[in-house]
């Protein structure tokens, strides 16, 4: 449960591991429930007794702790800055302005304003333009100095003529000239020629609006690429999914998704936003704590300086739920060493308030029945946590975990409904007992905790954005450069009901927050519609990705792949086609057809009708080129038109032949790139 980098959690779980004799253990495994498990644990001396402020002292990773806002490191990064412009090293000069902002104390608000407006030159010179009028605006709204307000104006005329938002800039141009009236500190020629400037641009500017018939500013440009949307109507009941998708159920294999009608490649399956989604600790300061998306221009979170967002929208919904209690302890949590599902499990408890949880608890053990709602904890609280097969040190692992997150609860001000307005300090932590009059809430968010952490262990997703080179001004074509970046972990309701397939028919990834889900193949009425939870036939052998399901989903996968033995990509061999029996029955039978056949009519030795291939044949004879113009549109970052040319080769494939053949996962391969460079990217 911790990520792999020693952090404290590892020591405390070692101590109490040594501590614990048989007779507790033995008790401890007779419990039932998951609320009774963590009352007991928590209930013991050695752990109320334990002294967590030693082992955090003492770790070195994770960062530092305490953690605050800091008035002087802000001027100083803010100086640093200034020294980068003096330099003319303006990406430098960005860099140290995001990071003073972090530690500005929100009180400082005429600082801040000078900061953003600094921001803003840096972005002006690096020619982001669109950034660098988001923080002019900002500064604006705050208390930039009256007497400078002029720089800011002048500015935000020029970002605006470069963006040919020709009629905005007329308005900027006039407020420069107004705002110079107030700049009692510049001398009479400068505030001259800046007057004449302006008048000059105010001219020239209404001069070739008229002659172009004052034409509307363009639309500026997208940020985040925009979140598809559902084909048609939306599915009854799982309205995440589209109506083409249903859920069955079976004893062997639980929930699964099926097809309604025929599916075709790059159809839109599911549009679905996290219930519950966390980012990791090393993006927290250059991806939006909210929306994962990547910061150009960081919005800080006025109380901690260890979070940022893309928007005031982001900052807002998250310091409202989330961040107003975990503010604080995040450098906790990052130092702890616990995994990103620890904190999603901690997440799920944050995001609402103590009430919502104390409403459901009666009725949680029955299923809910209805609509499946993706912000219902109860729909999470169902999915598979495969309680019934653990083990004694399983529980005891997670009762552990979870007692720490109850601590940090606590501490944040949870139980009390009020979020801590200041940083932790190390007394609050010398001691793992948990004040005696939250025992209800031990029970309730312990058995709530640990029933997260069982659940998340099979459900939980990863998150993850494309890297891109920086797209021209104007242009709204990216291209990506095909590497991946784990961002952020998070559970998503209605996908986690998909079972898995060592050869996937949908491919997923992510627009901000949001998973989008796509089929890859044609999928037939009635077919299951399955994803894949990491080992894919093409490239892991059958026998490795048996163990490696069995080990992480506790399922022995029964696959086509895996009960044909289908050969991985680098073993299929091409000496012969695979054709399907197209008699009229239908029959489901492939006939091996070598390359050098003379027959055109060739037997299928299950049902014993004629194929004609000759027909299959000519119907693939343009797949090649096709194939090639869609690569060529793929290289110049055309992913649309790409994927067009790719949906049209896999129907004739599909209509023709049976997988597994290479050029047909070539084309999977390649579809699946483009629709993944249509989510989530940052800009490099
Ligand atoms: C993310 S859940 C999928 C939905 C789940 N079947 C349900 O009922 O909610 C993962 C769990 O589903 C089951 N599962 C997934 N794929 C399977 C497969 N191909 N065969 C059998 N069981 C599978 C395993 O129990 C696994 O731990």
């Amino acid at each position: 449960m911790s990520q792999g980098i020693e952090g404290f959690f590892k020591n405390f779980h070692d101590n109490i591991n040594s501590r614990i004799d048989d007779v507790t253990s033995n008790n401890f495994a007779n419990l039932e429930s998951n609320s009774k498990r963590v009352s007991y644990f928590s209930s013991l001396p050695c752990v109320k007794d334990y002294d967590l402020s030693n082992d955090v002292v003492k770790n070195e990773t994770g960062g530092s702790f305490p953690v605050k806002k800091d008035f002087e490191k802000a001027l100083q990064l803010k100086d640093e800055g200034n020294k980068a412009v003096q330099k003319g090293d303006w990406a430098k000069a960005l860099q140290m302005y995001n990071q003073s902002m972090v530690y500005m104390p929100q009180k400082e608000t005429e600082e801040l304003s000078i900061i953003y407006a600094n921001r803003s030159a840096a972005l002006n010179h690096l020619q982001q333009y669109e950034d660098a009028l988001t923080d002019i605006k900002r500064s604006l709204s705050m208390s930039y100095p009256r007497h400078l307000r002029y720089k800011v104006y002048e500015r935000k005329a020029r970002c605006l003529l470069v963006l040919k938002r020709n009629q905005e800039a007329v308005i900027a141009f006039q407020d420069t000239l107004s705002a110079l009236d107030e700049a009692n500190n510049l001398d009479k020629e400068k505030r001259m020629k800046m007057r004449t400037d302006a008048k000059l641009m105010l001219e020239i500017l209404h001069k070739g609006m008229v002659l172009a018939g004052n034409p509307k500013d363009p639309e500026p440009l997208k940020k985040i690429p925009p979140k598809p949307k559902l084909p048609g109507k939306h599915s009854h009941q799982y309205p995440a999914a589209s109506e083409a998708v249903q859920f069955e159920y079976c004893e062997a294999k639980g929930r699964f998704a099926t097809a309604t009608k025929d599916i075709i490649p790059g159809e839109v399956l599911l549009v679905e936003k996290p219930h519950s989604g966390v980012l990791l600790g090393e993006y927290s300061k250059t991806h939006c704590q909210n929306c994962f998306v990547k910061c150009v221009i960081p919005l800080p979170c006025p109380k901690c300086p260890n979070v940022i967002f893309c928007s005031d929208k982001c900052l807002d919904v998250a310091q409202k739920s989330y961040h107003g209690y975990e503010c604080h302890i995040l450098p906790l949590i990052w130092k702890s060493g616990c995994s990103i599902t620890c904190h999603i499990a901690l997440r799920m408890i944050t995001q609402n308030n103590k009430e919502y949880f104390r409403g459901l608890i009666k009725d949680l053990h029955n299923k809910p029945t209805g609509t499946y709602k993706t912000d219902d904890y109860r729909n999470i609280y169902h999915l598979v946590s495969h309680e019934d097969k653990r083990t004694k040190q399983d529980f005891l692992h997670r009762a552990q975990m979870t007692l720490f997150l109850l601590k940090l609860l606590e501490i944040s001000g949870y139980f009390d409904g009020r979020p801590k307005q200041k940083s932790v300090e190390i007394d609050e932590i010398k001691s793992m007992a948990i004040t005696e009059c939250y025992a209800e809430d031990v029970a309730l968010f312990g058995g709530l905790i640990l029933k997260n952490l069982q659940v998340l262990q099979f459900n939980a997703h990863e998150v993850f954005e494309l890297h891109c080179p920086k797209p021209k001004v104007g242009q709204n074509i990216i291209k990506h450069d095909g590497k991946s970046m784990f961002l952020a972990g998070a559970v998503f309701p209605t996908l986690a009901l998909f079972n898995h397939s060592c050869d996937p028919n949908i491919v997923r990834y992510f627009c901000g927050p949001h998973v989008v889900v796509r089929a890859v193949k044609n999928i037939k009425e009635g077919e299951e519609i399955s994803e894949n939870y990491g080992p894919i036939f093409t490239t892991v052998p059958k026998e490795k990705r048996k163990v490696q399901l069995k080990d992480q989903y506790w399922f022995d996968c029964t696959c086509i792949p895996c009960e044909q033995n289908w050969p991985t990509y680098e073993d299929m061999t091409e000496n012969y086609m695979r054709f399907k029996c197209d008699s009229d029955r239908p029959c489901p039978n492939v006939i091996p057809v070598a390359y050098d056949c003379k027959e055109f009519m060739v037997q299928c030795g299950l049902c014993q009708q004629y194929t004609n291939i000759l027909k299959g044949l000519k119907s693939l004879q343009d797949t090649e080129m096709m194939y090639k113009l869609g690569r060529v549109a793929m290289e110049e970052g055309k992913y649309g038109e790409a994927m067009k040319k790719f949906i049209e080769m896999l129907k004739l494939y599909d209509a023709t032949l049976a997988p597994p053949y290479r050029s047909f996962y070539d084309c999977v391969q390649d579809l699946r790139s483009c629709m993944l460079a249509m989510g989530n990217y940052s800009i490099v």
